[in-house]
């Protein structure tokens, strides 16, 4: 997978370089490449940003930097197109599924905006000739969408093949789909088996691989009730068991 990212504040992305993704960066499991929106301008300032019309307070990101950058990065006429990916707290929310179907992309660009958006016609214009996903993260205020690209690029590239040591540890993920769809994971133990008097649940000691199965899911389905209501509400009770029913 080929990740662009756009911002003004490239060093934002420094962590990328870091920990699983940076050992795949490096292996060339998935080739990141960040960008300077201010590459794209051409006076002494390097303005990116002015005042929006129709008043109001704060600044918007003019289009004539974007337009270039990503003509630069998509060149017209380019056969393969990426999807384009802009974080924005008006978008869709970003969920498991949608880090799954970002990451069977070939090619993500993430735009970040910043001071109060990027002026609307940018991404008018890019969905003439590319996908384009407006997302959001949550319910509250950033100062742009550098964090989020953060957000979402861990999530999608811990989902390519080569990535994380284990892949098994994707299918138990909460919200993976499948299973765990709707349900959050449950407590985690490791080593010494007795902490300040706290002992690790005996179930997980015992070796029995069912019963532990059993564990985790009640813990799981008990953990998301207490949680996450809004997701236990949406369990399908023809997926329950009869021990389900019993937590
Ligand atoms: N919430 C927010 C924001 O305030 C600014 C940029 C992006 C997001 N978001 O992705 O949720």
């Amino acid at each position: 997978m080929r990740i662009d990212i756009v911002s003004i504040f490239p060093e934002y992305f420094a962590p990328l370089d870091v920990s699983l993704l940076g050992k795949a960066r490096r292996r060339g499991v998935v080739d990141v490449r960040v960008h300077d929106l201010r590459d794209w301008t051409h006076d002494r300032h390097r303005t990116v940003d002015d005042t929006p019309y129709g008043g109001g307070p704060g600044m918007v990101m003019k289009p004539e930097p974007w337009g270039e950058a990503l003509d630069a990065i998509v060149p017209p006429g380019t056969p393969a197109v990426p999807r384009l990916v802009v974080p924005t707290p008006s978008g869709r929310p970003f969920t498991q599924a949608q880090a799954v179907a970002f990451a069977a992309e070939p090619w993500l660009v993430f735009a970040c905006g910043r001071y109060e958006g990027i002026d609307s016609r940018v991404v008018e214009e890019a969905r003439q000739r590319m996908p384009v996903d407006e997302v959001g993260i949550g319910d509250y205020v950033l100062a742009g969408g550098e964090v989020a690209v953060l957000v979402i690029v861990e999530a999608v590239s811990r989902l390519l093949p080569g990535v994380l040591g284990n892949a098994d540890s994707v299918t138990d993920d909460s919200f993976a789909p499948g299973a765990m769809e709707t349900l959050v994971e449950g407590p985690v133990y490791t080593k010494p088996p007795v902490w300040r008097d706290r002992a690790v649940p005996e179930v997980l000691l015992s070796g029995d691989h069912g019963a532990i199965a059993r564990w985790r899911r009640d813990q799981a389905l008990r953990r998301t009730v207490v949680h996450r209501p809004e997701l236990a509400a949406k369990i399908d009770p023809d997926t329950l068991d009869a021990d389900d029913r019993r937590v």
